[in-house]
């Protein structure tokens, strides 16, 4: 499979990864592998909001975003959360540039249909794959918070997971990494909760049916549906705290949840 590839790192996670993890990405970038990170920041975004006496609540799993909550949305996921990541990729030894999707115009979106509900959420239209293309042929990780922006310079709150699985389509990558707090889809069988190895598109839209995929869950897997009935060849689901997850991720699979397309092709 192909050198280079998207890893989303969910706000479940971030704080939590170990510095092995980071570790990892630098060897992994040493032998001449090229991520692209796409980040999300949900739990730290809530606790800002709640901090300044900021309402928010979600809809289908995506915050209700006013202008006032846009700003919050911004300061925390490309200021924070983005700087942060950069800082511990660049303490273990790598390079890392970190990037918003309004910087450069890389991530153009447009509201999502329910928007007179939900506000400024937007759905990815187009991402500029040059842009991130050359950052990586300067030897830098990208680092990408999920803003979009329109063409009348309106920005938009996009769902992390939405965003990365729009730059894995764009980029053309066969893989995305999706970096959580659970090791991977799971399901109870025999009254044991068990880690599925893999899952078909068929059998994601059983469980979200039956209520065994639920909640932050349903963003991630509607992202890889949506990706891997493009170029993306598989989307994996780990969870960050695992020992030697990526390497094994990228290297050798047998960790995780892998989504792949149903047999006899995707819609
Ligand atoms: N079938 C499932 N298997 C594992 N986790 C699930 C499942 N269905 C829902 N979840 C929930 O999804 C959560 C991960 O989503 P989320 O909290 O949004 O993480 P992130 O911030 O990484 O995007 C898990 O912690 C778990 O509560
Ligand atoms: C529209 C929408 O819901 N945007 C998300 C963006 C951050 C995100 O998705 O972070 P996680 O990956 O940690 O969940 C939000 O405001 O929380």
């Amino acid at each position: 499979m192909e050198q280079r590839f998207v890893m989303k790192c969910g706000g479940s996670t971030l704080a939590a990864l170990p510095d092995e993890f980071f570790r990892e990405l630098k060897e992994l970038q040493q032998d001449g592998v090229k991520p692209v990170i796409v980040h999300g920041g949900g739990p730290a975004i809530s606790e800002s909001l709640t901090k300044l006496g900021i309402a928010s609540e979600f809809v289908n799993g995506l915050r209700v975003t006013s202008d006032e909550v846009l700003d919050v949305v911004e300061m925390v996921l490309a200021g924070a959360i983005n700087g942060e990541i950069v800082r511990k990729i660049m303490q273990s030894g790598a390079d890392a540039l970190g990037l918003s999707g309004v910087d450069g115009g890389l991530i153009t979106a447009a509201p999502v249909e329910n928007a007179d509900e939900i506000g400024f959420v937007g759905d990815v239209t187009d991402v500029k794959a040059s842009l991130i293309e050359g950052v990586m042929a300067m030897n830098y990780i990208p680092v990408i918070a999920p803003i979009g922006i329109d063409a009348s310079g309106q920005r938009y709150n996009i769902n992390a997971d939405t965003a990365a699985g729009a730059v894995a389509s764009h980029l053309g990558v066969e893989r995305m990494i999706v970096v959580t707090d659970v090791p991977g889809i799971m399901k109870e069988i025999d009254g044991e909760k068990r880690v599925l190895p893999s899952v078909t598109d068929a059998e994601i839209e059983e469980m979200i049916a039956s209520g065994d995929i639920y909640g932050g869950m349903i963003p991630k897997v509607r992202a890889a549906m949506k990706c891997i009935h493009g170029q993306v060849k598989e989307v994996v689901i780990v969870s960050g705290q695992e020992p030697g997850v990526l390497t094994r991720a990228v290297r050798e699979g047998g960790v995780g949840t892998r989504i792949m397309a149903s047999e006899g092709g995707a819609s």
